[in-house]
């Protein structure tokens, strides 16, 4: 992940307003890119940063775990084990949390993206995967696309602790929008979104937020923030450290 932190020359820390792109409280017009006007609870935000920072990242030096779910087998249950259907492998706390989303995503997302992201019983058993994501204010990700040879259609990203700009472009760099993620969002790439279009975080300390209610666009200070991402594993690519093990 990238780093940047305020201007060594600031005599009062303060944000001259910056020349930041405005970020769009409303989702752009990419094809798969979904920010639905649904929140997570602040109940289940908390508790599951605690999770995820007593389990993963508390006194460690490290801001990314990546998890690596299994696929289902008559095992356990095969397809009638709905928790297995859900994220095999994960730990309990993320498949409740992917059973909450499949249930507030439901009436916001295409039926055929809502099956795609939490398949019904019928469906070829497959593998997730979920990458945690901790930013210290100042930091950010390079855009990337979500590897093509590991992941296949289909993420799911959502924001706890604090909110942050996120920008995308597309493949040519032609065209580009920065979308704002709030604290407690969920956001959805598929297809174009997915496959054609960058995704990152820019490393700052502030974003440039458009107002709400049509109003001037104004400065958010970020807090620390996790994200947790939700993929499918391509077939055959859940054997951790192949050797372009970037997300
Ligand atoms: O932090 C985010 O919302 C994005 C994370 C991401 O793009 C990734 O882990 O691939
Ligand atoms: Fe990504």
């Amino acid at each position: 992940m990238e780093s940047e932190t305020s201007d060594p020359n600031s005599l009062f820390d303060e944000p001259s307003i910056p020349a930041y792109p405005v970020a769009l409280r409303t989702s752009p017009p990419i094809p798969g890119l979904f920010i639905p006007p649904v929140f997570l609870t602040r109940e289940l935000e908390d508790e599951i940063a605690a999770q995820c920072m007593h389990l993963y990242f508390e006194d460690k030096e490290v801001n990314q775990i990546m998890l690596f779910g299994r696929t289902t087998s008559s095992v356990d249950g095969g397809a009638d084990n709905i928790d297995a259907r859900m994220g095999k492998g994960l730990p309990p706390f993320l498949i409740s949390l992917l059973h909450h989303l499949s249930q507030i995503l439901r009436p916001c997302i295409p039926d055929a993206l809502h099956s795609l992201l939490f398949p019904s019983k019928n469906a070829p058993p497959r593998a997730r995967q979920a990458i945690l994501n901790l930013y210290h204010p100042g930091e950010g990700i390079t855009p990337h696309v979500d590897l093509l040879n590991r992941f296949d259609d289909g993420i799911i990203g959502v924001s706890l602790g604090s909110g942050c700009s996120c920008d995308a472009g597309d493949a040519d760099v032609r065209d580009r929008w920065d979308l704002y993620l709030p604290e407690r969002s969920v956001l959805v790439l598929s297809k174009d979104a997915r496959y054609l279009w960058t995704h990152g975080i820019p490393g700052r300390i502030h974003d440039l937020v458009q107002d709400e209610d049509g109003g001037d666009a104004y400065l958010m200070q970020r807090g620390t923030r996790l994200s947790i991402t939700f993929r499918w594993l391509l077939p055959g690519a859940d054997i951790v450290g192949a050797p372009d093990g970037s997300s």
